[in-house]
């Protein structure tokens, strides 16, 4: 079972079922009228955009975007590569991104300033996960859920060579995962 190769449940299904409703509430009050461009940034944010557009309550337009710069591995390459672009344009539009996790920033700020040179009219951030510590750029998210530990976490979206993403937790992996 996937469930015997966690060494460590950092944030709970309920806590993150919770987190939800709040940002949720607050996207509502800030959007409230403005048919903002919802975009999730596959894979990773997947499982939260589901579960977070759900307690948004004014129209919204959903759209993703699939970019990748960790490959296989727990390190950023530093080279943020767009797999899958947006099908609606932005221009105009007040934007807010959906993450998984900021850790070094340099995905998010490579989309933050694309969004702007593509002319949109605002563009907001809001991450389940925030990891300052391992930030190379700096970047602060508009809306954050947790923040967590400089460490590799995996779960709800977060994979580890492509595995775990369908965990309902954030959690950390027993050293021997890695070693095999
Ligand atoms: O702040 P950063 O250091 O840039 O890390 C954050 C990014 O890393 C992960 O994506 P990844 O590139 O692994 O692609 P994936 O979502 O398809 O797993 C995660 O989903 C974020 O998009
Ligand atoms: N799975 C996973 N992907 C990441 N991408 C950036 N940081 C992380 C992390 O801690 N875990």
């Amino acid at each position: 079972m996937i469930r015997d190769e966690i060494k460590e449940v950092l944030i709970s299904e309920e806590q993150i079922q919770e987190k939800c409703r709040e940002l949720g509430k607050q996207i509502t009050e800030e959007y409230d009228g403005k048919f903002p461009l919802v975009i999730g940034v596959l894979k990773g944010a997947m499982p939260f955009m589901g579960d977070l557009t759900k307690r948004i309550d004014t129209h919204i337009e959903m759209d993703f975007m699939d970019v990748s710069s960790y490959g296989a591995g727990m390190v950023s390459s530093g080279e943020v590569k767009i797999v899958k672009d947006l099908d609606t344009s932005v221009e105009g539009r007040d934007v807010l991104i959906l993450e998984d996790i900021i850790d070094s920033g340099l995905t998010l700020s490579y989309l933050v300033k694309l969004f702007h040179y593509r002319k949109a009219k605002s563009v907001k951030v809001v991450t389940l996960l925030d990891k300052p510590e391992g930030r190379k750029v700096d970047l602060v998210p508009d809306l954050a859920g947790f923040t967590v530990p400089d460490a590799f976490v995996v779960g709800y979206g977060l994979d580890y060579a492509e595995r775990y993403r369908n965990l309902p937790y954030i959690g950390i992996l027993k050293p021997e995962i890695y070693e095999s």
